[in-house]
């Protein structure tokens, strides 16, 4: 696996990175291609945690197997494209020497698998549909205990177990921190999420420390959090080419469920009826009322590292209000 790495993946540290490039050079394995790269050249982990390479990229490529490809939005480039903007958000210099090569381990691989086995469908499809997945996790976080699930099934396959090397210690705690990530992608839990970023960001001001709170592991975990949540909703904060993309496919997913609704007589789900939504009313709305918020929230709390990211959020606002 000495891929000749494709030239694209020396914009691995930038915010406008395309991967939908790396997706063409790499005959569609993005996901493999990108989080080896990061991994091995960028942050040195198979050293550090003695991870065999061929272990790694085994594994990494059975996840990215279980991706569906036939799944517009949510494949393995969607999870690449969270993976890179994740590893471009702990750059931070914020964040320097500020997390360990565990947290920082746990963050990228929470990334990169955190939307495995997506179906393509909402909680809420699965919910109403009564399916097998809603009946294993209770309706709660259906999805999102799916993905984590189906990740540690994976390390069970022969010669795949990336984290064999760790001791009892640190598997359990890198779990924790795995479960903690994934969960917090659920939309269910952004307002909360949201408003404990809102505190964090309070606390730093009234005590006007300059450091982040990094005393604890609530308040480590709940910016790692934040930031492969950020990473999640990073579509509207990207070059507009890039994000009129994602918009694409995205739309294509809510309305491939919202067919599915209609046959079977289901109530069809906000977004996903293709003869009423308006894509840019829709994106208007999602920027206004979820993305925004929390990427000011964020850039407050990293200030000023991500002014540059709100601004180009702004402006992509601003073009889909003019183009509806
Ligand atoms: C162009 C975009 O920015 C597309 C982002 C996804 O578009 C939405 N996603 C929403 O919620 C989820 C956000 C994250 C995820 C999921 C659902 C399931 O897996 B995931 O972790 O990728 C909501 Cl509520 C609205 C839109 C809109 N538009
Ligand atoms: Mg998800
Ligand atoms: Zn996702």
């Amino acid at each position: 696996f000495s891929l000749t790495s494709p030239q694209q993946l020396n914009t691995v540290d930038s915010w406008g990175m395309d991967i939908f490039k790396l997706a063409e050079l790499t005959s569609s394995r993005p996901l493999t291609t990108l989080t080896m790269h990061i991994f091995q050249q960028k942050r040195n982990l198979p050293q550090t945690f003695k991870i065999k390479e061929q272990t790694l990229h085994k594994y990494l490529t059975l996840v990215e197997n279980h991706y569906h490809k036939d799944v517009p939005y949510h494949n393995s480039l969607h999870a690449a494209d969270v993976t890179q903007s994740a590893h471009a958000l702990l750059l931070i210099p914020a964040f320097e020497n500020k997390f360990t090569e565990l947290e920082i381990f746990a963050t990228i691989f929470g990334s990169a698998i955190h939307d495995v086995d997506h179906p393509g469908v909402t909680n809420q499809y699965l919910i109403n549909t009564g399916s097998d997945l809603a009946l294993m996790y209770n309706d709660e976080s259906v999805l999102e205990n799916h993905h984590v699930a189906v990740a540690f099934k994976l390390l069970q396959e022969d010669s795949c177990d990336v984290i064999a090397t760790l001791t009892p210690k640190s598997r359990q705690l890198f779990r924790k921190m795995i479960i903690n990530i994934v969960l917090a992608t659920d939309m269910n839990k952004h307002m909360d999420h949201l408003a404990h970023l809102k505190t964090m960001v309070e606390t730093r001001k009234i005590s006007n420390n300059t450091t982040l709170g990094l005393e604890n592991y609530g308040e480590r975990i709940q910016i790692l959090q934040s930031l492969v949540h950020c990473s999640d909703l990073s579509n509207p904060t990207k070059t507009l080419s890039l994000y009129r993309k994602w918009n694409d496919l995205v739309m294509q997913e809510f309305f491939m469920q919202g067919d599915l609704e209609r046959e079977q007589g289901l109530e069809i789900s906000p977004m996903c009826d293709k003869t009423t939504a308006t894509v840019e009313k829709t994106q208007v709305g999602f920027i206004d009322y979820i993305v925004h918020p929390l990427w000011e929230a964020w850039a407050e709390l990293v200030q000023p590292y991500c002014q540059g990211i709100l601004d180009t959020l702004e402006d992509n606002r601003e073009w889909f209000v003019c183009s509806r």
